[in-house]
């Protein structure tokens, strides 16, 4: 039975073993468990603290800050208004999106840190790939990644056929790191036999998984594996979760990388921008 790894991320700049798990972990699952990184769960815990108090204001309050467009990204997004599966009813779960722009002194500390942990993770997937280490972080170094706090309500209305938390899909970028905060979990990720396998919440660790740009860039070394929300038996409890997507700088050409090729690339070039403008526009 496939399952998630749990990477101890200690000593990834000097430990090679680290980096044969990570390895591992991205072409067989798409998705690691990372602990023991560089950011306090103190940081962690503030964030998520605002986030609940952000989402537990009046519609009113958050449709002032509504997201407007795909070209910012940023703003609140409110319930059903997104569906990660296009075919699907809308996803049962509000957003707040931020970017660079944002303000609020805990928000910036963590953006921070998220960057800072996301170009480690590159820097570890680059010698993965026998890359030089400043590879991969050097086409992210604009900063066009995205914050994104969620809560998932409880559910209250009848459900539509098919609806759930959030639908089944792939994350656009490269990376993307995932906090999970109390047991309520309800994430799962796609095998490559179809199964569905849970995530659960992991005290003290971050969810890492590569998205389709990696899977691009790697020719299907590395894979964007499908994931979705599902509605818990206990239907009254929020949940709340905090996803960093790290985005590669706009004009990064996404070019099959010649050491990942076989035979022929998969794929054909298309810049970082492009191809997330186009992702963007299909679940809005
Ligand atoms: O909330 C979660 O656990 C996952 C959210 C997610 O996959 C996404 O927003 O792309
Ligand atoms: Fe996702």
């Amino acid at each position: 039975m496939l399952q998630i790894p749990i990477i101890d991320f200690s000593n990834f700049a000097s430990d090679d073993e680290t980096i044969k798990q990570i390895y591992q972990a991205c072409t067989e699952v798409g998705f690691m468990y990372l602990k023991n990184f560089d950011i306090s769960q103190d940081l962690i815990e503030q964030v998520f603290n605002t986030s609940k108090h952000f989402f537990n204001q009046p519609l009113e309050i958050k449709q002032k800050s509504a997201w407007s467009d795909e070209f910012s990204n940023q703003g609140y997004v409110g319930i059903e208004r997104e569906r990660l599966n296009p075919n699907k009813p809308g996803d049962l779960k509000e957003a707040f999106n931020i970017t660079t722009q944002t303000q609020q002194p805990y928000i910036v500390e963590f953006f921070q840190a998220c960057t800072n942990l996301a170009n480690q993770i590159l820097e570890a997937f680059a010698r993965a790939l026998e890359l030089p280490v400043d590879f991969f972080a050097n086409n992210h170094n604009q900063n066009h990644h995205t914050l994104r706090l969620l809560h998932y309500p409880p559910i209250q209305t009848p459900l539509l056929p098919e609806q759930t938390r959030a639908g089944e899909h792939s994350d656009y970028g490269s990376i993307t790191l995932l906090f999970q905060h109390d047991e309520i979990s309800g994430l799962e990720i796609q095998t490559a036999s179809g199964d569905w396998i849970k995530a659960p919440a992991i005290p003290g660790t971050v969810v890492v998984n590569t998205g389709d740009l990696m899977q691009r860039w790697t020719n299907n070394k590395f894979c964007s594996t499908k994931h979705r929300v599902v509605i818990p038996e206990n239907t009254n409890q929020s949940r709340y979760s905090i996803a960093f997507f790290c985005h590669p700088n706009d004009d990064t050409q996404i070019t099959c990388l010649p050491s990942c090729i076989n035979e022929s690339p998969m794929y054909p070039p298309i810049s970082a921008k492009e191809y997330l403008l186009t992702r963007l526009q299909s679940t809005y």
